[in-house]
């Protein structure tokens, strides 16, 4: 994304605004990451998605089995094959969500003001006036006067399909609630959410570690988004439950922040996970509507300054249905980007929704134009002086990096890694050109068998903003040697100029070890 860059602190020729982006090789430096579901899930569709700039498909198991979620998999490994576009593989958990237990999966028409009863027995249909729940502890955990949120999975907040209720009175175990709007719930799954109160149920249910277990290990899932994390033990018991499975042990935890417990807790959280989500969807009841802004700029900033990656979901909803999104919602993805997010969750979008391909290239297009306006010169000195002195040295080298690149107008920074850090170090500070994280296999064993690491580094570099991975050939000898840098620059070189992010006479940066050195290079390219 090498464009002349706007500056909004100056003014802008209003005409340039309509200047077509240049084409690229991506779509966006921001990532997009797409919940497949019903409505992508074909081969075709899966590969129109990723050739619109989807590199992470997130698979929820709030709904749909084992089965299910592998038979769209497949289609996934398929596609990536055909398109030769990496996806990263997201398994996100139930967690201690409330659903509704709808055997009979019918339409249930709610009127506003009429009573509606949550009963924990699930032996009963769902109608009108009863809904079976998932949980027996829901007497105990509301009072009168609490708000309900009850709609569709992966719910868009609109007010045909989800309604707002309001306990009136608790019987036994049940509780009665008052409709305050009138909406006929419909699809597979309806889910609830009870504002501001504790549910009493682990954050990585029974349900979860069996798919994790049986899904998670024999697919060797890149990324584990971990729903409803309240505290920082919830994702240490979950990174402690992955290290039981060998092919886990790499598998970075994004801890969902979707509820006010979560955000009271965040710091403990972000230190202990490898990124965050930033579930807006529930969040987004459990705070007041004008709070909503304030969380998003404080987390991104907090992610940004501890170099970890930071999701954005529930961005386009109404494409659910339809072929554009809201002014609001294209200005709030726009400002999602200025805010520091490195990726974009589709939900409802892209698992349900009319348009998930469009959904995609629409919200690449909207990143990208962000980015040109981005203002990293700010961003880059806010970071430094956050950081302090002395840095670390690879924290110095990275953000060297960055700022050689930029005062010689490189059209992109290479850099060499093994465990993903040092390229994600550069990534923090958020350089105007790509940076092809060019992953080095190493060669290990189990004592069973030899094996390569790099695959996971290369994936989970998918979901940080403006890294793009290339996997080193395995047969390069993982020390830095001088001679061995060189071949292996030399192929990322070519890689970089038939991707067209490099031209002739082109300036590259290099972050590279040369014997024990770290070193950046600037090379100019004779050709
Ligand atoms: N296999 C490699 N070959 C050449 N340089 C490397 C390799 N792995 C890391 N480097 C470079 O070494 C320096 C330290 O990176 P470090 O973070 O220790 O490695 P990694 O990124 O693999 O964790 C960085 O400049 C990085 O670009
Ligand atoms: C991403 C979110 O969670 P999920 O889509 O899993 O409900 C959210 O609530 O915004
Ligand atoms: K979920
Ligand atoms: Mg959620």
């Amino acid at each position: 994304m090498h464009s002349t860059n706007l500056l909004l602190e100056e003014p802008i020729r209003m005409a340039s605004i309509l200047e077509p982006s240049k084409p690229s090789f991506f779509p966006a430096m921001t990532k997009i990451v797409g919940t497949l579901g019903p409505k992508s899930r074909s081969v075709e569709v899966i590969s129109s998605c990723l050739k619109s700039g989807m590199s992470v498909a997130r698979f929820d198991f709030s709904w749909g089995d084992l089965e299910y979620h592998q038979e769209t998999l497949e289609n996934l490994k398929t596609a990536i094959k055909s398109t030769k576009k990496l996806c990263a593989v997201m398994l996100d958990t139930v967690g201690p969500e409330l659903q509704v237990v709808n055997k009979g999966e019918s339409a249930i028409s709610l009127e506003e003001n009429a009573s509606v009863v949550l009963t924990p027995d699930q032996g009963q249909e769902a109608t009108s006036q009863l809904l079976p729940i998932n949980f027996n502890g829901l007497a105990q955990a509301v009072k009168p006067g609490d708000t309900i949120f009850m709609g569709q999975y992966l719910f868009t907040g609109s007010e045909t399909t989800s309604v707002w209720l309001e306990v009136s009175e608790l019987k036994g175990d049940d509780v009665v609630c008052v409709i305050k709007n009138s909406a006929t719930l419909s699809g597979s799954l309806f889910t609830l959410h009870v504002s501001q109160v504790h549910i009493d149920l682990p954050t990585l249910s029974d349900s979860d570690k069996e798919v994790i277990s049986k899904w998670g290990a024999v697919n060797k899932i890149d990324f584990l988004s971990l729903s409803y994390t309240r505290h920082a033990k919830d994702v240490k018991e979950a990174r402690e439950f992955l290290s039981k499975f060998g092919d886990l042990q790499q598998t970075q935890i994004f801890a969902k922040i979707e509820n006010i417990e979560g955000l009271t807790h965040f710091d403990e959280i972000l230190s202990a996970a490898d990124g965050i989500i930033l579930s807006r969807g529930n969040l987004g009841i459990d705070l007041p509507p004008e709070k909503v802004f304030l969380f998003q700029k404080a987390a991104l900033f907090k992610c940004n300054m501890a170099g970890k990656p930071a999701v954005v979901t529930r961005v386009v909803d109404s494409m659910t249905d339809n072929l554009r999104p809201t002014r609001a919602e294209a200005t709030d993805v726009a400002n999602a980007v200025l805010d520091g997010s490195d990726a974009i969750l589709l939900g409802a979008e892209t698992l349900r929704g009319l348009y998930p391909v469009e959904t995609i290239s629409t919200v690449g297009k909207i990143c990208a134009e962000a980015e040109k306006v981005f203002n990293q010169d700010i961003y880059f000195k806010r970071t430094v002086k956050f950081v302090g002195e002395p840095m670390s040295h690879l924290e110095s080298i990275a953000s060297s990096a960055v700022r050689a690149a930029i005062k010689v107008k490189a059209s992109i920074i290479i850099c060499f890694t093994s465990s993903g850090r040092a390229a994600r170090l550069i990534a923090k500070y958020r350089p105007t050109m790509p940076v092809l994280s060019v992953v080095i296999p190493r060669l290990k064993t189990n004592q069973l068998r030899w094996s390569f690491t790099g695959a996971f580094e290369a994936r989970q570099s998918l979901i940080v903003r403006g890294l793009f991975p290339m996997l080193a050939d395995p047969r390069h000898p993982a020390e830095a040697t001088s001679a061995t840098n060189e071949s292996v620059l030399k192929v990322a070189l070519e890689h970089g100029k038939a991707s067209g992010i490099i031209k002739s006479h082109d300036r590259v940066v290099v972050c590279q070890k040369v014997g024990d050195a770290s070193v950046v290079k600037i090379i100019e390219l004779e050709d």
